[in-house]
């Protein structure tokens, strides 16, 4: 059952558009990251304060059907507004080019944060210098489908 009520589009025009794109074309267009060709995955949640729908394009870490969530923001000092959301409500909807499925998102620690924090810098590798610039572990989750 697809998460349901008013969508909120980011206040970024960028990540706006790339969700627009991404959800208008089947995921045919816009999934990936400009012009890295580095695929994109489009995450729905429920804001935790506004209860309104918010979708976050992130990019494609997937492992055996499941994927990681990672709160990097460019490896700003904190963690991106969306990190929230999910500890509230772990419940999303994410686009994986045409496939739409629901997940529940789990946030990682230890060995299994490990793991995943491996396969999110091999699928981008800048991933490793947002860490070393972030000044804050940049905390990962998991998407298992329902
Ligand atoms: C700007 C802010 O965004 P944010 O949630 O901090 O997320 C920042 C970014 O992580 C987000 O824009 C990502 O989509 C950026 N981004 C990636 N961000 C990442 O962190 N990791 C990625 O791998 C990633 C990949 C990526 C690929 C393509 C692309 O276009 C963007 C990509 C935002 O949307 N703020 C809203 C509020 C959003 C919100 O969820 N509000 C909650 C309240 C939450 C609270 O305050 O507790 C609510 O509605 O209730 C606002 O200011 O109005």
């Amino acid at each position: 059952m697809p998460l349901e009520g008013e969508y909120e589009p980011s206040p970024a025009q960028w990540v706006r558009e790339q969700v627009e794109l991404y959800e208008s074309s089947g995921g045919t267009q816009g999934a990936t990251l400009r012009d890295t060709g580095l695929p994109v995955v489009i995450v729905t949640m429920r804001g935790a304060k506004s209860g309104k729908i918010r979708k976050v394009p992130l990019m494609r870490v997937e492992h055996e059907g499941r994927y990681a969530a990672v709160a990097s923001k460019g490896g700003f000092p904190h963690h991106p507004v969306w990190y929230f959301n999910l500890k509230a409500d772990p419940h999303v909807d994410l686009q994986d080019g045409a496939e739409r499925r629901a997940m529940t998102a789990r946030e990682l620690t230890g060995e299994e944060k490990d793991q995943w924090w491996q396969r999110a810098v091999a699928a981008y590798p800048p991933y490793a210098e947002y860490q070393e610039k972030a000044h804050r572990e940049i905390p990962v989750f998991v998407l298992e489908p329902d």
